[in-house]
C-alpha cells in the first residue's frame, strides 16, 4: 500500500476546537423517476453482498445477466407514481429531518454538525464523512435510519463507515446506533403518531403493522430483525391499549422466489378483506420517513389488494417523517448515544 494512500488534511492547522458531527444514514434512493436513473441504484443497492447472500459470480450473473434488464423499467414506473416536484420523497423526507435534527441540536455547548448520508447512490457515506472531517469533526455518531437492526441495512451502513474510516489517515473517535427498535421514546413517537392520526380520522377495524421483508434465510442465520420487528410491535400494542387480535404484523416487498419473512403483507390484507374487515388501518413503523415501500406498495398497491378483496379503504398512516415526536425522540437517542462527548453537553 503507497504511504500517500491515506487521505487526510494536509496544511489543515489542528489546534482548532474540535467538533462533533451526527451522520444520519437512508438507504438511498435513484436520481430520477426513469430506468436509466434506477439501473444504477439497483446495480449498487442489490450487488451489496449484505443485501444479497448468495455465491457472487452466480448471483453476478443473475444480476446483469436477467434482473438489471427487466426491473429498471418497473420500479421506475412504481417511483414515477410517487415522485413530486422537489424529487424522491424519501430524499425529501431524510433531508428534512436532518435540518430539523440540527435545529433541535443547535444549543450544545460545541458545534454539534448533522449531515445525511445515502448508503447507496448519493451522497455517499465516504463524501459526507470526509466532508464533516474537512470542517473539523473529531467525534462522529452515525445513525442508521432503521430502528430496527439488520444485517441487509444497518449491517451495510456499518460496512460503508468502516470502508470510509479505514482510509482516512486520522479517523474520528467513532460510535454507531445499532438499532432503536424498544426505545422509549422511539415507541412513545410512533404511538402518538397513531392516536394523532386517529383523533382526526377515526379507527379503522383493524391495525395493521407492515415491516419490510428479509429472506428467512438470514433470520436463521442469526439476524436479529424479525424479532426486533415483533417488540416493537408489541410495545407499540402495549402503548396503545390494544389486544392481540385487532394488531396485526406482516412483512413486505418481497424480491425473487426464496422465502421471506411472513406473513406477506399482500396475502395478509387480501386475507383481512375476505374476514370482513371494512377499514383497515396500515402503519410502517420499519420506515423513518416515507418511500416507495409505504407510498406506492402500501398505499397504493395493497389498498388496490384490498379492495379489490372486498374492504372499503385501506388507510395508510403515514411515517414519521420530520414530525416534533420524532425530532424530539432521535434527538435524545443522539444526546443518550454521545454521553460524555463535550460537544453534546
Ligand atoms: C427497513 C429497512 C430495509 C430493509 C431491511 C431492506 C431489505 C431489502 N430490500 C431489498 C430490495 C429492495 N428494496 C427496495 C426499496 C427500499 N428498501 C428500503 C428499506 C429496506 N430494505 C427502503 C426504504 C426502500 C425505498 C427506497 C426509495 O427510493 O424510496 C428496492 C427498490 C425498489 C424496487 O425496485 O422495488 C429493492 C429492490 C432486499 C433484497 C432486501 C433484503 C435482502
Ligand atoms: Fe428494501
Ligand atoms: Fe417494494
Amino acid at each position: 500500500m503507497p504511504r500517500n494512500h491515506y487521505t487526510g488534511l494536509a496544511g489543515q492547522s489542528h489546534d482548532s476546537p474540535a467538533q462533533a458531527g451526527v451522520l444520519l444514514v437512508n438507504l438511498g434512493t435513484p436520481e430520477a423517476p426513469t430506468a436509466r436513473a434506477v439501473r444504477p441504484y439497483l446495480a449498487q443497492f442489490l450487488g451489496d453482498p449484505r443485501v444479497i447472500e448468495y455465491p457472487r459470480w452466480l448471483w453476478w450473473l443473475i444480476l446483469h445477466g436477467v434482473i438489471l434488464r427487466i426491473r429498471p423499467a418497473r420500479s421506475a414506473h412504481a417511483y414515477a407514481r410517487i415522485w413530486t416536484a422537489e424529487g424522491s420523497p424519501l430524499r425529501v423526507g431524510s433531508e428534512q429531518l436532518t435540518t430539523a435534527l440540527q435545529a433541535a441540536l443547535r444549543n450544545r455547548a460545541g458545534a454539534v454538525r448533522v449531515a445525511l448520508a445515502m448508503r447507496y447512490g448519493a451522497p455517499s457515506v465516504r463524501a459526507q464523512v470526509e466532508q464533516l472531517q474537512r470542517e473539523g469533526v473529531r467525534r462522529l455518531l452515525v445513525l442508521p435510519l432503521y430502528p430496527q437492526y439488520s444485517a441487509t441495512s444497518t449491517g451495510s451502513v456499518i460496512d460503508a463507515v468502516a470502508d470510509t474510516l479505514k482510509r482516512l489517515r486520522w479517523p474520528p473517535e467513532l460510535r454507531i446506533v445499532n438499532d432503536y427498535h424498544a426505545d422509549d421514546g422511539h415507541i412513545e413517537a410512533l404511538a402518538l403518531s397513531i392516536e394523532r392520526w386517529w383523533a382526526t380520522h377515526g379507527r379503522g377495524d383493524a391495525l395493521l403493522l407492515s415491516f419490510h421483508g428479509i429472506p428467512q434465510r438470514y433470520v436463521d442465520a442469526g439476524d436479529p430483525y424479525f424479532q426486533q420487528c415483533h417488540t416493537t410491535a408489541r410495545r407499540l400494542r402495549e402503548r396503545l391499549g390494544l389486544d392481540e387480535a385487532s394488531l396485526i404484523v406482516s412483512f413486505q416487498s418481497r424480491v425473487g422466489r426464496e422465502r421471506w419473512l411472513q406473513p406477506y403483507t399482500d396475502a395478509t390484507v387480501k386475507r383481512l378483506a375476505t374476514a370482513g374487515i371494512k377499514r383497515l388501518d396500515v402503519a410502517c413503523p420499519g420506515f423513518a420517513v416515507d418511500c416507495l415501500e409505504t407510498l406506492e406498495e402500501i398505499a397504493m398497491q395493497n389498498r388496490d389488494f384490498f379492495v379489490a378483496a372486498g374492504g372499503q379503504a385501506l388507510r395508510y398512516i403515514p411515517a414519521l417523517n420530520d414530525s416534533a415526536e420524532q425530532v424530539a425522540s432521535l434527538a435524545a437517542l443522539v444526546l443518550r448515544h454521545a454521553q460524555g462527548w463535550p460537544e453534546f453537553s
